[in-house]
């Protein structure tokens, strides 16, 4: 399945070894695919899921400004795109539905682990090149994309959470997944080379990755203790 977003995901997500599956089957994922995760703790998600789009469209506008080729700018403006005017609206339609507004959620209070999550890639950028911001950046974009195919496949029919699902599973989004596994290998393949694990920074970029998939974990504890 991941085979399918390119091989440097691949890589990385075979190097992050057990803290993967600790966040692709994570209990709340789990309760999203067979329908017992409660309302609250998947409301509470959502709310705070929302505000960390808001900052993940800000890495990625950063991503716009490290990037080298045209093909690269392409792909982060895409994706600012598709976060701010699309993929948000699933929050908000959601939220909407459960009386709470849109200028509730983004004057919304970040949780912790929110804030460590998103303002750590964010620090990956500033601090590092487009490849240190893309590791940051990859757990979460192909992440979802492999929790979205599986749960879809496997969901139990009367799940409550099939819109969520559908999101990630839908082919729009799995492009999104295809299209910047492409990116990446090219854009590791130009600044890396041809073997890029052989390259002094192939360790960091691994730990850059998997320090962003253990985020990925504590963003679903933090939704599933709901506060
Ligand atoms: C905690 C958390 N992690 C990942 C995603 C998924 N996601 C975040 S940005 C984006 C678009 C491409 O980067 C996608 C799919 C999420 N919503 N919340």
């Amino acid at each position: 399945m991941s085979a399918t977003y390119g091989t440097t995901f691949a890589s990385l997500r075979a190097g992050a070894g057990t803290v993967w599956t600790d966040y692709s089957e994570h209990t709340f994922v789990e309760g999203l695919r067979t329908g017992t995760l409660p309302r609250a703790s998947f409301v509470h998600y959502l709310i705070q899921d929302y505000v960390f789009l808001v900052h993940f469209s800000r890495a990625w506008s950063l991503g716009v400004v490290k990037s080298e080729t045209l093909e690269e700018m392409k792909v982060c403006a895409g994706t600012v795109d598709a976060l701010v005017n699309h993929e948000m609206a699933l929050h908000v339609k959601t939220c909407a539905a459960e009386g709470i507004t849109e200028d509730q959620l983004f004057g919304a209070t970040e949780a912790f682990e929110n804030l460590a999550y998103t303002r750590y890639v964010m620090d990956a950028g500033l601090q590092g090149d487009f490849l240190d911001l893309m590791a940051a950046l990859a757990p979460c974009v192909f992440g979802y994309g492999e929790i979205g195919t599986r749960l879809f496949r496997t969901m139990a029919t009367d799940t409550p959470y099939r819109d969520w699902i559908d999101t990630y599973a839908g082919a729009e989004y799995q492009e999104v997944c295809t299209t910047v596994g492409a990116m990446l290998d090219a854009a590791v393949t130009r600044r890396l080379g041809a073997a890029p694990q052989d390259s002094p920074r192939w360790d960091a970029l691994q730990k850059r990755f998997t320090t962003a998939t253990a985020l990925e974990v504590g963003f679903w504890d933090m939704g599933l203790r709901g506060t």
